[in-house]
């Protein structure tokens, strides 16, 4: 497991508000083993595949997140509007997001399940942004997330942005999520 709140960097994907757990993994795609390798990489392929085409990557949409039969995005780091992870509680959201390669989102506000499955599943990291930053970066832009500001670095617009703390789930995020922080700090038998 990486530690999730080391230096992230790469391609920003953006999107608008109230990105819904159905946008990121509709429900027809529910069906595949995470466990098994092969099929796992099948939430990837299928990750955003729900967003609207007029809305994916902003501000004119059809940009895609996932190219042709690949399982993996050429993006890193999600930039989106409020409420993002709003809907249901799967968990295949936060999932399917890792799996396609997603390391960070940067929202100004989450859904509470979205938030707690991304942390407690260490699938990746919820920066929460002060204010929107979903019109200040744009789809393809060179990030980069510095932990200990923390801070966002657009390296292709020469512009950063302050993140808030993550603080009380830092700890969590940096064991790569709740079972393995609970090992680490002897909650369980390692
Ligand atoms: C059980 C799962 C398929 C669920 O019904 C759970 C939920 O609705 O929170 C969903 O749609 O994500």
């Amino acid at each position: 497991m990486t530690t999730k709140s080391a230096h992230i960097a790469g391609k920003a994907f953006v999107l608008g508000k109230n990105v819904d757990t159905d946008q990121i993994i509709p429900a027809a795609h529910l069906v595949y083993s995470l466990t098994d390798p092969e099929e796992r990489k099948l939430y990837g392929k299928y990750a955003l595949s729900g967003v609207p085409s007029s809305e994916s990557g902003l501000p004119n949409g059809n940009i895609p997140f996932i190219n042709g039969d690949a399982c993996e995005s050429e993006y890193s780091i999600i930039v989106a509007s409020d409420n993002f992870g709003c809907g249901s509680s799967r968990e295949h959201a936060p999932a399917c997001l890792e799996i396609a390669g997603i390391k960070a989102i940067i929202s100004p506000s989450y859904a509470r399940i979205f938030y707690r499955n991304s942390v407690d599943g260490g699938f990746l990291t919820p920066y929460e942004s002060v204010g929107d930053l979903s019109e200040a970066v744009q789809t393809g832009d060179e990030l980069e997330i510095d932990p200990a500001i923390p801070a966002l670095v657009n390296h292709t617009q020469n512009t950063s942005h302050r993140l808030k703390p993550l603080g009380s789930v830092a700890d969590i995020v940096n064991a790569g999520g709740i079972f393995a922080y609970a090992r680490e700090t002897g909650m369980v038998p390692k």
